[in-house]
């Protein structure tokens, strides 16, 4: 089994930027999305996209953006791919990819087997599916709040499109996830904190390590 992609979310420091490139993550993350404890401006994004220069595959996570937000971010920070973490329909997925010229990436909350087998819906509109787990009912975040769902639901997927897994990874669980699932590529950010929105080096090596010794 090939060793899975890598992403590490909620990049908002120099510093954790050259840690993930360090540990050759593939993607970076930087979150667009001001409820976030994660979320950067324009300028911190502009800076870290400078910065990376293509060292990495730069990802803008974005919850339900409008055009001209999700448009002001791929030109600040040079953004490579674009991650939609709302509730965005595959009509949406296609008409952002066609008019941004990148790959788009669906973000989808699973709690139970429809929401694997609804993710056949995304074929042809999203370039690859996260699977993450649902965010409980009056959460402040869609996401990043180190939650696991069952992994053995992903038996059942059986679409078209490139997948990737979230929702509660760390340092001590990847490899299994990895083992368990298949998965292309894994994606992480709270489980390589020190505490919300706080990037840990360590952590982020560790998770690197793992992920690949699966
Ligand atoms: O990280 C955030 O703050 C965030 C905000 C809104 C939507 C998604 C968010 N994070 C993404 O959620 C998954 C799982 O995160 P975690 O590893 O369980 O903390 C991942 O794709 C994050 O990028």
């Amino acid at each position: 089994m090939p060793a899975p992609a890598i992403k590490i979310c909620g990049i908002n420091t120099s510093a954790a930027l050259d840690a993930a490139i360090a540990a050759r993550a593939e993607y970076t993350g930087l979150v667009f999305f001001p409820p976030s404890p994660r979320n950067v401006t324009i300028r911190d994004a502009a800076q870290l996209g400078a910065r990376n220069a293509g060292r990495s595959r730069l990802v803008g996570l974005f919850v339900d953006a409008d055009d001209a937000t999700i448009a002001e971010a791929v030109t600040a920070a040079r953004l490579d791919v674009l991650q939609l973490h709302g509730q965005e329909t595959p009509a949406r997925a296609a008409q952002l990819r066609a008019q941004f010229g990148l790959p788009v990436w669906k973000a989808l909350s699973v709690a139970g087997p429809d929401d694997i087998s609804g993710a056949t819906r995304y074929a042809g509109a999203a370039d690859l599916l996260l699977f993450d787990a649902k965010a409980p009912k009056g959460a402040a975040l869609p996401g990043g709040l180190g939650l696991v769902f069952d992994w053995t639901l992903l038996k059942a997927w059986r679409g078209p499109t490139a997948w990737g897994l979230a929702g509660g990874l760390g340092p001590d669980n990847v490899a299994d996830a990895v083992r368990q699932t298949g998965a292309e590529l894994v994606d992480v950010s709270s489980g390589v904190e020190s505490a919300p929105g706080v990037k840990d080096e360590s952590r982020i090596q560790a998770f690197c390590r793992a992920a690949r010794a699966a």
